[in-house]
């Protein structure tokens, strides 16, 4: 810590600053003195904050650019993301603790204030940080960027938050509640709407609704990183060397240590990709499907209906390269289908191709053409929340019943153009019923001609373990049972919905 971050001097200094402020109470020193005062860790954790809230920003493509650009090294980096990340997710429970301890709405506070005093109570309840570290960096951090009357301010809530640990903040936060969805609302930091959901979702995936607590604790976990060598092209010897160990659940996979990728040749060279186990098996279960189709010029064709950013589809395209298939892979926005084509890029082009367009118009344009399809449909993402820090929050119920008819439309389109024989696969990374069972149940309604494949046990077929019981053999309804979900809080996964669907 520097001398002019010593509380005689910052009390002394936050006086004068006060007084002289302007209405915005910005500090007089220049801009390039007032960010060198900042510990770089903390400011970039707070300029990622700022980005999110201000700019709509994405944290985990904000985050790499901003350690970049402030030069942190693997350790500043990793505690930079930790903060942020730790603060995103966190911000529904230390708003409410905040709410206390602030003598006005936390909607009057200067935007900037407010991310800053987040950043101070992750700190300062969930990290390993010793407390009177936590409140001057974060002081410190307030006045260089801020300013000298914020920053009083800011020292002032952090001495209330710091008064009690989490769990008595949380105690006292939920005492009288007698709500179940409010309670864990406030304490596992999800909105109401998104814990509501949740656990209907596990209910009518078969599950006992009182995991929805082990469920939202693994939403504000940081998740492990998952590697996929694609295979017949890429080996995870050199990740295993540099201290990945192998994934448990599903083959040729492997779990990061943390750090920056780059430093692998594989990953650069895109032999070797991130992908979560959860995308990994859903595609894979796809790839080995039963089918009986007819193949009527000896190849099969496959088509990824959604490819963008070109995850599944990599994976798919190296599994049809090994298998003398052919894939297309489809995306209408053409920066992620640029992106689908730098994914495909370690792939033998001929066993594979991006086509930019509307999904729903592949099953009028190419009828009863492909054995294989992927509708890895774009939904709310409720199943990744640990990955997207920020989504639980810019997520809204509305979202759910916009997306509804383009999950069905795309659906509806897939089954145009499979093949009779052939099997499509609905994928979301939500487990929400209206964007899974809900649409697999519209889909399948008043057809004779289509029949579910039980996609549980088609996940067991191309896991390592071979029982993930990922199967919704609880379901209320039996239609249900033949369909799949992984979970985070079971699989370590992105919760995946999957249903096999075979037309026959
Ligand atoms: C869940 S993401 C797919 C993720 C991808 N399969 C992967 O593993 O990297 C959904 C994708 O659907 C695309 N999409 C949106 N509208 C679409 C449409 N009408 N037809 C096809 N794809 C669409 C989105 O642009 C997005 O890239």
């Amino acid at each position: 810590m520097t001398s002019e971050h010593g509380g005689v001097r910052r009390r002394d200094s936050a006086g004068r600053e006060r007084n002289r402020a302007t209405g915005r109470n910005r500090t007089t020193a220049a801009p390039s003195q007032r960010t060198r005062a900042a510990d770089p860790a903390r400011l970039v954790a707070y300029e990622v904050l700022r980005a999110v809230s201000a700019d709509d920003a994405y944290a985990n493509l904000v985050m790499p650019a901003r350690i970049r650009h402030h030069h942190l090294d693997r350790r500043d980096a990793g505690f930079a993301t930790e903060l942020a990340y730790g603060a995103l997710r966190g911000q529904g429970s230390y708003d409410a603790i905040l709410a206390r301890c602030v003598d006005r709405p936390l909607s009057e506070l200067d935007p900037a204030i407010l991310d800053a005093l987040r950043i101070g109570v992750h700190q300062l309840l969930a990290m390993r940080v010793p407390a009177h570290a936590a409140l001057d960096q974060t002081v410190g951090l307030a006045r260089a960027v801020i300013g000298a009357g914020p920053s009083a301010l800011i020292n002032a809530v952090l001495r209330r938050v710091s008064a009690q640990s989490l769990q008595e903040w949380l105690a006292q936060l939920t005492d009288g509640l007698t709500d179940d969805v409010k309670i864990a609302s406030i304490t596992e930091s999800h909105p109401e709407w998104i814990v509501r959901s949740l656990r209907q979702a596990l209910v009518a995936h078969g599950r006992d609704a009182a995991e929805i607590t082990a469920l939202l604790e693994a939403d504000n976990a940081a998740p492990v990183v998952n590697l996929v060598a694609l295979p017949g092209l890429g080996s995870l010897d050199e990740a295993f060397d540099a201290g990945f160990t192998p994934g448990p659940l599903v083959i040729d996979s492997a779990l990061s240590p943390g750090g920056d990728l780059g430093r692998l040749s594989s990953v650069r060279e895109g032999t070797v990709r991130v992908q979560d186990v959860g995308s990994q098996l859903v595609a894979r279960a796809l790839a080995a499907a039963e089918l009986t189709s007819e193949r009527t010029d000896g190849e099969e064709r496959w088509l990824d209906m959604c490819a963008g950013p070109g995850g599944k589809a990599a994976l798919l395209a190296a599994l049809a390269a090994e298998q003398g298939a052919w894939i297309l892979a489809n995306e209408p926005t053409p920066h992620r289908a640029r992106l689908v084509e730098q994914a495909m890029a370690a792939i033998p082009e001929d066993a594979w191709t991006v086509r930019t367009g509307d999904g729903r118009d592949v099953g009028r344009e190419h009828p009863e053409s492909f054995d294989r399809i992927l509708v890895d449909a774009p939904c709310t993402g409720l199943g990744a929340l640990r990955r997207r820090p920020e989504s639980r929050w810019r997520r809204q119920l509305s979202d759910v019943s916009e997306l509804g008819p383009l999950q069905r439309e795309l659906l509806d389109s897939a089954l145009s153009a499979v093949k009779r024989g052939g099997v499509v696969a609905y994928v979301t990374c939500s487990p929400h019923i209206a964007e899974t069972l809900a649409v697999v149940d519209d889909a399948l309604r008043g057809r004779t001609d289509l029949e579910l494949l039980d996609a549980g046990a088609a996940l067991d077929a191309v896991s390592l373990t071979g029982k993930l019981d990922a199967g919704n053999a609880g379901s209320p309804l039996p239609v249900h049972r033949m369909t799949a979900q992984l979970w985070p809080h079971l699989h370590q996964t992105d919760a995946m919905f999957l249903a096999l669907i075979r037309k026959l």
